[in-house]
């Protein structure tokens, strides 16, 4: 469980987070989604205890992570992927966290197994990883110590098709364990197989805590997109009943304000032929988008 209780970041003039109070339940993949310098990695530093907050408390499993004794045996990590020696090999890098964690020795190679780190790629330095085997040995040190919460800063972030695929399954295993899985992104699509609740935030302030389901059902009101070789005649009485009604072209008509079982009876009610009734949802980016456009910092290249 993660609590985060009115926290607040300034950096002199900004404020970096504000007020920001949510939790993050156990047996979910939470998304932690904001556009970029949102507060997202500010928060998540404040959990870890890297950052002191000017304000609130960001406690995980009950106690704030100086607290903890035993590091990454309560939290897993991973922050920044370029963050480990280069000189070291992956095995190295994970037996000195092990040593100083007072993690078993046999739990480096079950994390390396896990992660698809294995024969030479564990031996080589790190320094000659691409950025998805770094985020790959980044993961493998959050699972170290099998902590019951485990926190991920845009670790879909350089990784191939297979790689995301492998993320997704890995972080939905982690959360049927039981485990809190809290994943941070600036794109709603990275989130929308990956995660199930959501917390979503904009310039260091909520915005929405709520499941996946409950978020895309904000967007927009559905529209009706309808086919008809009379489309001319159908959209006359549609309007008649109120509707607001724009051609695409010559046959295909969109529908605002109307259900599709309406625009459905009234062509019968009229024998007006049908080609095509859909009804279409707003995407879930494009709710996320409508949500967090006053807080984006930057349109276009232009600072807002
Ligand atoms: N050490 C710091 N000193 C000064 N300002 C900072 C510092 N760290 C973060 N900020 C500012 O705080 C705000 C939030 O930054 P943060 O990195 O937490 O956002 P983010 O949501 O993680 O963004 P991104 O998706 O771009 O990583 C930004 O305006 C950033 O410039």
């Amino acid at each position: 469980m993660i609590e985060v209780e009115q926290l607040t970041k300034r950096y002199g003039s900004t404020t970096a987070v504000r007020d920001l109070s949510f939790t993050v339940r156990p047996g979910h993949v939470t998304g932690f989604l904001g556009p970029n310098g949102a507060g997202k990695t500010t928060t998540l530093r404040m959990l870890l205890g890297l950052v002191e907050p000017s304000g609130g408390t960001a406690m995980v499993s009950g106690r704030s992570f100086r607290r903890h004794p035993r590091g990454l045996r309560h939290v897993g990590a991973l922050l920044d992927a370029h963050d480990v020696h280069g000189g070291l090999s992956a095995r190295a890098h994970l037996q000195a966290l092990a040593r100083s964690n007072r993690i078993p020795k046999g739990r480096v190679d079950e994390v390396l197994a896990e992660v698809g780190l294995t024969g030479s790629a564990a031996r080589r330095r790190v320094r000659t990883f691409s950025l998805g085997m770094k985020q790959r040995l980044g993961i493998a040190v959050a699972l170290l110590g099998d902590p019951p919460v485990l926190m991920f800063d845009e670790p879909l972030n350089g990784l191939d098709p297979e790689g995301v695929l492998w993320v997704r399954g890995l972080f939905r295993r982690l959360a049927y364990e039981g485990r809190t899985v809290f994943v941070s992104s600036h794109l709603m699509s990275e989130m929308e197989n990956t995660a199930d609740e959501l917390i979503v935030i904009g310039r260091g302030e909520l915005i929405a805590a709520e499941s996946l389901v409950q978020f895309a059902a904000r967007g927009t009101a559905p529209t009706v997109t309808v086919r008809s070789p009379d489309a001319g005649a159908l959209a006359v009485v549609l309007a008649a009943e109120g509707a607001v009604v724009t051609p695409y072209d010559e046959v295909a008509l969109k529908v605002d304000g109307l259900d599709a079982v309406r625009v459905g009876e009234l062509a019968h009610q009229h024998r007006v032929p049908l080609w095509e009734l859909a009804t279409r949802t707003a995407s879930l980016e494009t709710a996320f988008m409508e949500l967090t456009a006053d807080s984006v910092e930057y349109v276009a290249g232009e600072p807002r």
